[in-house]
């Protein structure tokens, strides 16, 4: 079974390694471990200043813990290394802290890319820290705060305690307009349970848990781009910020299913011709040549993730669902183009025996759901 990846990201400052010294003696951080690209100013409570000959050291809550400065793909071969070897018992999941100041992306891509990590591992979430104090003015200020907000499953307020009311509220509500998928957690209910666990594989049930995953609900509901009326599709939540105002959150819904080639051609336009512009896609596709197992998608800018079949549908909802977002891509832009394609019939119709059979080795598309 893949190991659990959560990428704990946030702005310099914004509280990373304070939640993660609270998370770290969490029940559910038992047999952890923990990737630490730099000690910022406070180090882990329980760490131990001596380190291990290979950089990994035991915390005495018992997860494991290691600071790189680059190889990060070299590190998690290694905690690899160390599992099958029997150096290592068990790994119940991986953290990764990035320093404040780096876009998560690479980060992302570096394990979605790797030919083995993608097997042995999955990225169950992207947890952002956001600063109740300083959140305003650095989302403001830098762009890589704005992204960091954009790519999160889960975003931790951090200082409410410190914070005014009303500036707490009005920061909810531009993080809710950025990325209406992903609940905003106080620092205070940031417990384990509130943050591990986002992926698409919910392992108390142990079958994949798309709605939650998707939250696609959210951003029908944000309003964030609809038309009030005064002929702009402009959010109107807050006012006019340089950097959100490139940002768009949007889902699209069909009832249709979608021929397996015209979706791989809709994957292949978006990444080739706009990839830096998509910060996030995520979804679920009905296909019009395996109408009963669904496929999900899922992208960082122009890296997606090898799609992977379910076995069915994991519930009564069977249409194809997608969220996007995007940096200076319009969502009419998008939306256009997914009906040009899926809506286009498919001229060329391959042997139909080979599409029933295996459809997604057709289209070059590879891989099953695993949990
Ligand atoms: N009052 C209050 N202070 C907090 C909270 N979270 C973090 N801090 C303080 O904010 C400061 C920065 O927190 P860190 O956890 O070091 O932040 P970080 O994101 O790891 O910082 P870098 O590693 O420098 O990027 C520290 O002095 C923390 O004690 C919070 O919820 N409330």
């Amino acid at each position: 079974m893949p190991i659990p990846i959560t990428v704990l990201t946030g702005f310099l400052g914004s509280g990373k390694t304070t939640l993660l010294n609270r998370l770290i003696s969490d029940p559910a951080m038992a047999d952890a471990a923990v990737i630490i690209n730099e000690f910022g100013e406070v180090g882990l409570d329980h760490m131990l200043v001596e380190a291990a000959e290979d950089g990994i050291v035991e915390l005495s809550s018992g997860c494991l813990c290691c600071t790189v400065r680059g190889d990060l793909v070299k590190t998690l071969e290694d905690f690899l290394r160390r599992l099958d070897n029997g150096r290592l018992e068990t790994l119940s999941r991986i953290v990764i802290e990035t320093t404040g100041l780096a876009d998560p992306a690479p980060i992302l891509h570096a394990i979605m890319l790797h030919p083995y990590l993608v097997l042995r591992y999955r990225l169950d979430g992207v947890v952002t820290t956001v600063d109740a104090v300083n959140g305003m003015a650095t989302l403001d200020a830098h762009e890589e705060a704005v992204k960091q907000v954009a790519v999160a499953d889960r975003i931790v307020l951090t200082k409410s305690d410190i914070a005014e009311d009303a500036g707490v509220a009005a920061l909810r509500e531009r993080l809710a307009a950025l990325n209406p998928g992903a609940p905003v957690v106080d620092a205070a209910g940031a417990t384990a349970g509130a943050l591990l666990n986002c992926g698409l594989f919910d392992p108390t049930r142990k079958i994949p848990d798309v709605a939650r995953w998707l939250h696609e609900e959210a951003y029908r509901d944000s309003g964030h781009t609809h038309d009030h009326g005064d002929g702009h599709g402009h959010h109107h939540h807050h006012d006019v910020n340089r950097h959100d105002d490139h940002i768009r959150a949007f889902s699209l819904a069909t009832d249709r299913a979608v021929p397996a080639t015209a979706l791989e051609m809709f994957i292949d336009l978006l990444r080739s011709a706009h990839g830096p512009k998509l910060l996030r896609v995520k979804g679920i596709v009905k296909l019009a040549e395996d109408l009963d197992r669904p496929v999900v998608i899922h992208g960082v800018q122009e890296v997606f993730h090898p799609p992977a079949t379910l076995p069915e549908w994991p519930d009564a909802d069977h249409r194809t669902r997608l969220v996007f977002i995007t940096r200076d891509m319009p969502e009419d832009f998008v939306r256009r183009m997914f009906e040009a394609i899926a809506g286009t019939p498919v001229i060329d119709t391959p042997d139909a025996a080979a599409l029933t059979d295996n459809p997604l080795a057709v289209s070059g598309f590879s891989g099953t759901f695993k949990p």
